[in-house]
């Protein structure tokens, strides 16, 4: 029997806050919901019940963990994001929801999603090469979903614009508890000057040199 036990305490889920064409995402959804309960893991996530977001986040809610969703108030209108499960966290801007999703969760898992997801999972990609944290980051690749994402990035790496550590950066899996097994394994590789950068918070930071002259 696989033990469900988990390092992380809380994943922050990036999906769609639309449902897809294809079932296998909503499924995918479900599918990552159950996996975190059974793994004893909470969820943070963009707040609201719209599309895979609403799936994810009730599959978390009814398997009796605790979903907290973070959510501008601009948003927060119920016929704008439907109504949320769980705790929800109200913020002032798009990003302040980031910094607070990202500060709140022990690793990151994208599902399939649009340029909402794509934004917030670059973004924790793009920290990650920075130093600004070392949790793991996973996509979840349903049905190939984004294999042209990967191979865009793979492009990136021949082209000489992405390091192949960076590159490391990226987990992928075809399903829920592959992928999460994957990220309990991870571990984050720093280059030499990133792991000498201190972060005060993700928008203002110097290096150890500076802060030592
Ligand atoms: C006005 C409008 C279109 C609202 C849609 N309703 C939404 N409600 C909550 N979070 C959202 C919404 N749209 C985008 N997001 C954020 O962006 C991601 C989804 O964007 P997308 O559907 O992939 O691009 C989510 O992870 C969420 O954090």
């Amino acid at each position: 029997m696989e033990d469900t036990k988990s390092r992380f305490k809380r994943i922050c889920v990036f999906c769609g806050s639309s449902s897809g064409k294809k079932p296998t995402y909503q499924e995918a959804a479900v599918e990552l919901g159950k996996e975190l309960v059974e793994r004893k893991i909470d969820l943070v996530y963009g707040g609201g019940s719209v599309g895979l977001m609403g799936l994810v986040s009730q599959a978390v809610h009814d398997g009796g963990r605790h979903v907290l969703g973070v959510i501008p108030k601009t948003l927060t209108p119920r016929e704008i994001t439907g109504d949320p499960v769980g705790e929800v966290k109200t913020v002032s801007d798009m990003h302040q929801r980031k910094a607070e999703m990202a500060r709140q969760a022990d690793a990151f898992i994208a599902l399939p999603g649009g340029y909402g997801t794509l934004e917030e999972l670059l973004e924790v990609i793009t920290w990650a090469q920075l130093g600004i944290h070392r949790k793991p980051v996973g996509l979840l690749n349903v049905d190939g979903f984004y294999n042209s994402l990967l191979s865009f990035v793979d492009k990136a790496v021949d082209e000489g614009f992405i390091s192949p550590t960076a590159r490391r950066i990226i987990i992928s899996a075809p399903t829920a508890k592959k992928l999460v097994r994957q990220l309990e394994e991870y571990v984050p590789e720093h280059d030499e000057i990133t792991s000498k950068l201190v972060w005060e918070d993700r928008l203002n930071y110097v290096s150890e040199s500076e802060i030592a002259t």
